[in-house]
């Protein structure tokens, strides 16, 4: 973590926390395993990005498409997160970190729901990282739910067709309080977005990293933010440009 450019840290980072599965068949042990080994990861890059001062950490940990697994994998993966949250809840205070959520939250287990929205209010005054689930969460549905609030606004004539533009649709998304992730990581060797933060990371920079995401841990998370920081960003633009502009 020492070589990082401290004045260049991402301001928001997103993580699709993938090979759990593969990370405990290795083991020889059962999927939940490996879901169990996650939480360890998870408190890694969060102490990791609140030691550095990443503002936002956005974590994929359901999406809409795994409603469709085997029912003993998402009632296990539901209780894990109860059980977390609740575990973790005065770490996440000490801490000074305040939780979030986007996605279909409704559509969870009512006990998660209750875990959920009281961690949400005992860290709603914590001052330091932003550390966003995404839950029962795709891109793909959150644009939907977007345009329907869009087309009801219309429909009551409260907004004008001619005056949408791309900051209209980005305040009708759940993640309208918070900035685009400059950087995405994505762990297990798999090179694709699976329907993550597809609006919000039009000029997002990608890590992909063949570690599986229960051994992820903040040299991993330094060696990604590291890479961040060789990147240029040019947002269509060309380098002469870059240099002028700075
Ligand atoms: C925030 C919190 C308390 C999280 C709980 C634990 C956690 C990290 C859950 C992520 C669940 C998930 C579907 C991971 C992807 O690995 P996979 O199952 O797709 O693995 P595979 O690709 O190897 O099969
Ligand atoms: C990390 C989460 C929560 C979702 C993406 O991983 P998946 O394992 O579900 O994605 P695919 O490989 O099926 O694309
Ligand atoms: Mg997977």
């Amino acid at each position: 973590m020492e070589h990082i450019d401290k004045s260049n840290i991402p301001s928001h980072i997103a993580v699709i926390m993938d090979g759990n599965g593969r990370w405990a068949k290795k083991k020889g042990a059962m999927r939940l395993f490996g879901h169990k080994n996650a939480v360890n990861a998870v408190r890694e890059v969060t102490e990791g990005c609140a030691e550095i001062g990443v503002q936002y950490l956005t974590l994929y940990a359901f999406s809409t498409e795994n409603w469709n697994r085997p029912k003993d994998e998402v009632s296990g993966l539901m209780e894990l997160l109860v059980g977390t949250i609740r575990k973790e809840l005065k770490t996440l205070t000490k801490n000074n970190v305040r939780l979030h959520t986007i996605g279909d939250t409704e559509s969870l287990p009512e006990k998660c729901k209750r875990e959920l929205l009281e961690a949400i209010d005992r860290t709603k005054e914590n001052t330091g990282l932003n550390l966003i689930l995404a839950l029962s969460y795709s891109g793909r549905w959150e644009i939907t739910q977007a345009m329907k609030k869009i087309a009801d606004q219309v429909s009551k004539g409260e907004l004008d067709p001619e005056e949408i533009n791309e900051s209209t649709i980005a305040k009708n998304l759940m993640t309208a309080p918070y900035p685009d992730p400059e950087l995405m990581i994505r762990t297990s060797g798999e090179m694709r977005i699976s329907n993550y933060l597809l609006w919000q990371s039009a000029y997002t920079e990608l890590y992909f990293t063949e570690t599986l995401w229960p051994d992820f841990n903040k040299e991993e998370l330094a060696n990604a933010i590291l890479s961040y920081q060789r990147r240029e960003r040019r947002f269509g633009k060309i380098s002469e440009q870059l240099k002028s502009d700075a």
